[in-house]
């Protein structure tokens, strides 16, 4: 049962599926909420998706923020995700306590839902592409005597590095799958990249070649691993014995 005087929902689960679930399915909690109320969106989602969120949210007198989240697990926790928020004035003005507790950035990209979640996608792009870039990286250097510590040390700070592999790579390191971000997370972020290049007719192909390795590490039930975990993908097939793995 909500209170009746909500004035926001924040709505972060997997998926546009559980998100249209959470508000508008058999238990959906938008037809609940009091007019004004702001729905502030956390999914990663298509551009459309959250376009027709925001278009039934205004059928029942909300607003709506497309407010799609970066930084994970750590930063959510500390109160310092970057937000790449879209939609009405009105929408920001209602959301604006709850985003200023929960992030250290927020970008505000449009007067509508969508052109946040499409730099979300923006986003994406790299973050999987880097993932998977840097668990080649370090499982090449396996094959060339660099051990993984050695790797992390070395290279966060050399000009390879990135975000992505100052995060994951010591999850590798350390032999910890725990998942703060799931490899099943990035068939459907690479894949939502891929349908809106796809509708754009742009070629997107290092970000093809990157989802394919995390539907090899699906396919070898790492799914619900953490993403480091695509590392696996390049050990076995390179025969090598990443850290915590018997040899
Ligand atoms: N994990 C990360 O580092 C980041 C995740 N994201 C995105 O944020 C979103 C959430 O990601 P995670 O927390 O990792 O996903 P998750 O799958 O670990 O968590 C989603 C949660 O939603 C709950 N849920 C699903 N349907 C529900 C319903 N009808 N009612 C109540 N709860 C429900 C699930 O039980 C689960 O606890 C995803 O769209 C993801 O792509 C964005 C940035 C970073
Ligand atoms: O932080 C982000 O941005 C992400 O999307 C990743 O952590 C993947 O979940």
């Amino acid at each position: 049962m909500l209170p009746s005087d909500l004035d926001a929902l924040v709505v972060v689960v997997l998926n546009a599926a559980q998100t249209e679930a959470v508000l508008f399915g058999e238990k959906g909690i938008a037809p609940g909420l009091p007019a004004g109320a702001v729905v502030i969106a956390c999914a990663t989602v298509a551009p459309e998706f959250a376009r027709t969120m925001e278009a039934r949210c205004a059928g029942l007198g909300l607003h709506y923020l497309d407010a799609p989240i970066s930084g994970g697990a750590t930063k959510a926790a500390n109160g310092e995700l970057s937000i790449m928020a879209s939609g009405k004035g009105e929408a920001f003005a209602a959301a604006r306590p709850v985003l200023d507790a929960c992030a250290q950035t927020v970008f505000e990209l449009g007067d509508q839902a969508g052109p946040g979640s499409a730099m979300k996608a923006v986003n994406q792009l790299l973050a999987g592409v880097h993932i998977a870039t840097m668990a080649e990286a370090l499982t090449f250097g396996m094959t060339q005597g660099v051990e993984p510590a050695k790797f992390v040390e070395v290279i966060s700070k050399c000009a390879g590095t990135s975000w992505m592999l100052e995060n994951r790579a010591p999850h590798i390191v350390e032999g910890d799958y725990t998942p703060r971000s799931q490899i099943n997370i990035w068939p459907k972020d690479l894949g939502i990249v891929l349908d809106v290049a796809k509708s754009a007719g742009f070629s997107a192909p290092i970000t093809a070649a990157a989802l394919q390795q995390y539907m090899v590490a699906v396919g070898m039930g790492l799914g619900g691993d953490d993403d480091a975990a695509i590392a696996k993908v390049y050990a076995r097939n390179a025969g090598l014995s990443l850290p915590g793995e018997d040899k």
